[in-house]
């Protein structure tokens, strides 16, 4: 992407602020074009592609478009949302790069074990006992929602070769050497790939949905069967709407593996809210077709959920003025909400009127998520050991449990033994998750059972992707994203010597070893934030390039596409919006609580209760 002179002097002048000043600290307007800034930086040399041409991308002749219904709304393979390159962000494209490919090797044996990542796991990830951290700046909620946009985004193939990680004296894992599957590289397309291997995505790359829809047209279809009216099959159950469940007790829906109770709320509060949307459809509609109900409703749902993601999860979890500004701008540009409604989109200019209504660009690289993108969304430790249960009328405190018993197939228990939709969402409303900190990931994770019967130590498995998939570490990902390295260990953990000492010993004292993850997590936060600056440098980039990349959200924006009632929709609605439509019982821990990912107001009862899960 060409940088214009204008670009490159605003470049240069924040360069020599920041030498200074970081960006977090400046009055907040300053700020925020300092992240105009460096987003304009990233745009410009942070986008690789991992394809040997465009080719890979399709063009109009390989991917003839047969259905003109393809033209207007979501295909769910991913399809045609740049009808130029129709293959683009579909399921199956390989994940791009954000640092250049020749930083991205594949590993040799002795990289990918150095030092242990079991080692790692157990005394830098682990959650001692009693030590639980809390992020008291968000609800529980909040790591429900990122780990259901998570599934919506990306998903490795994984091998069935498997690495052996040698386990040290003493260690308790009961199958030595541990075994991990392997990551599948993709074929070889061409020599770049024999040394820097391509993986591919089992999801769309689009923010559209996928966890809910599917990533294929079969699949949306078998969510769909029998259903009227453009719904979702949802099943009534004791007075309460529940997904449909398979026979192994995981619900149905477009992406359910790794499932729990806080994915449970969020897939059926917005399975309900397509219904809804149909509903509205339908009103204003009467003559429609159920396809045509649900292509648009889930349009608009898509859009919602996209624009909660950006103006209230993302500036609830980096509660900081400046990320406030610059996510609003992404929505609405620097004109604001209040204006847009009254004057309507007044430029073309994203940065002016917003990326919705903007034209889609792709800043001359293939859209698609990237490995560094995952990398910094591995936010286990967002997962609590605990979480306590309450009434939402009386609030009464009915139940702790172990984050273990409302999980896989045992997700539906607090329902079965009387709590309601309700009680659960306030109760994930009044509980913390676990801060994404250091020795702060919870042991469910790290010795993990999956219903397919492999045995995972999350924290090993979280560091050796890193390394297998050629994500550069900590110091090297900071200078390649233009960020100076630190320059020791105790730089790097603020100040904490003992933190300092324990990594001087483990990394050998080689701080160019020290893990992407492992630095971001001792890294000293800015004020406000709820992870660090050096991962949010990839949030700069990507957040708003997978809104200005997407057709729909992007040119496609407007009435002939989403209809008046569906921008107004997406427009007028926010979560706690969502919320209160379909459970109206938390209008009253919501009524003084701005963003419904933050800790909301606790009822009754709920007061007495003092343990560490919640913000008592
Ligand atoms: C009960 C909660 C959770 C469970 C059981 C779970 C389980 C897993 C498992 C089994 C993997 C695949 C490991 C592999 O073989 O590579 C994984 C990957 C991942 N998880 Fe979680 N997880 C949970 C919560 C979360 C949360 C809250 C986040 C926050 C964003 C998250 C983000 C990720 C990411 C980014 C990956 C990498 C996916 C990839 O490599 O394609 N997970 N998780």
């Amino acid at each position: 992407m060409k940088i214009s002179f204008g670009e490159r002097l605003l470049i240069w002048f924040y360069k020599c602020v920041n030498a200074v000043v970081p960006w977090h600290r400046l009055p907040k307007y300053i700020g925020s074009f300092n992240l105009l800034a460096l987003r304009i930086e990233l745009r410009a040399e942070n986008l690789h592609d991992t394809y040997p041409s465009w080719e890979y991308q399709g063009n109009t002749k390989s991917d003839q478009l047969l259905d003109t219904k393809d033209l207007c709304v979501r295909n769910s393979d991913g399809k045609f949302n740049d009808l130029e390159r129709p293959r683009m962000g579909c399921a199956g494209m390989r994940f791009g790069r954000n640092v250049p490919r020749q930083h991205t090797g594949a590993p040799t044996h002795e990289q990918l074990m150095n030092p242990n990542p079991r080692i790692i796991s157990e005394r830098l990830l682990a959650r001692k006992p009693g030590t639980f951290k809390q992020a008291t700046i968000v609800n529980l909620l909040a790591a429900a929602w990122i780990q259901f946009q998570v599934h919506d985004w990306l998903q490795h193939f994984n091998s069935t070769e498997q690495h052996e990680i040698p386990l040290p004296q003493g260690d308790k894992w009961p199958e030595k050497p541990m075994k991990i599957d392997k990551t599948q590289p993709d074929e070889i397309l061409g020599d770049e790939d024999v040394g820097y291997p391509g993986y591919k995505n089992q999801n769309t790359h689009w923010w559209d949905g996928s966890q809910i829809y599917g990533s294929s047209e079969a699949k949306t279809a078998s969510l769909r069967s029998q259903c009227k009216d453009g719904k979702l099959k949802i099943d009534l159950i004791h007075g309460q709407d529940f997904l449909p469940r398979g026979e192994d007790g995981i619900p149905l829906t477009g992406f359910n593996t790794n499932w729990w109770l806080g994915l449970e709320l969020i897939h059926t509060l917005f399975a309900m809210e397509h219904n809804s949307i149909c509903n509205h459809l339908r009103s204003a509609n009467p003559d429609w077709t159920s396809d045509q109900l649900f292509d648009t409703a889930r349009l608009i749902n898509c859009a919602l959920m996209a624009k909660i993601h950006t103006v209230e999860w993302t500036p609830a979890i980096l509660a900081h003025p400046t990320i406030q500004i610059a996510m609003d701008a992404n929505w609405s540009g620097i004109v604001g909400e209040k204006l847009g409604k009254i004057f309507g989109r007044i430029s073309k200019s994203e940065t002016i009127s917003g990326i919705p209504g903007s034209v889609a660009e792709h800043n001359d690289t293939p859209f698609s998520l990237t490995e560094e993108f995952t990398s910094v969304y591995r936010l286990h430790p967002l997962i609590p050991d605990d979480i306590a249960f309450f009434n939402v009328r009386s609030g009464v405190h009915k139940a702790t449990l172990p984050i273990q018993d409302v999980a896989f197939e045992k997700t539906r228990e607090p329902f079965d033994s009387g709590l309601t939709f309700a009680d659960v969402f306030y109760s994930f409303g009044i509980n913390y998750p676990g801060a994404i900190t250091i020795q702060n990931t919870p042991n469910f994770l790290r010795d993990l059972h999956l219903p397919d019967g492999h045995h995972l130590d999350l924290g090993t498995i979280d560091i050796l992707r890193d390394r297998e998939r050629g994500v550069p570490r900590y110091n090297q990902f900071r200078r390649l994203f233009h960020m100076p390295p630190v320059r020791s260990f105790e730089a790097l953990t603020g100040g904490n010597i003992s933190l300092a000492a324990e990594l001087r010993e483990i990394y050998n004292s080689d701080l160019e070893m020290v893990d992407l993850l492992v630095g971001c997590l001792c890294e000293p936060l800015p004020q406000g934030f709820g992870f660090s600056d050096t991962a949010f440098r990839v949030f700069i980039l990507m957040a708003s390039r997978r809104l200005k990349s997407d057709r729909y959200i992007a040119t496609d924006w407007k009435p002939e596409v989403y209809t008046h009632e569906g921008l107004a929709w997406v427009q007028d609605n926010t979560m706690k919006d969502v919320l209160c439509r379909h459970f109206p019982e938390l209008r009253a821990p919501l009524r003084n609580v701005q963003n419904a990912f933050a800790p909301w107001e606790k009822v009754g009862r709920s007061k007495e209760y003092a343990g560490k899960e919640t913000n008592a």
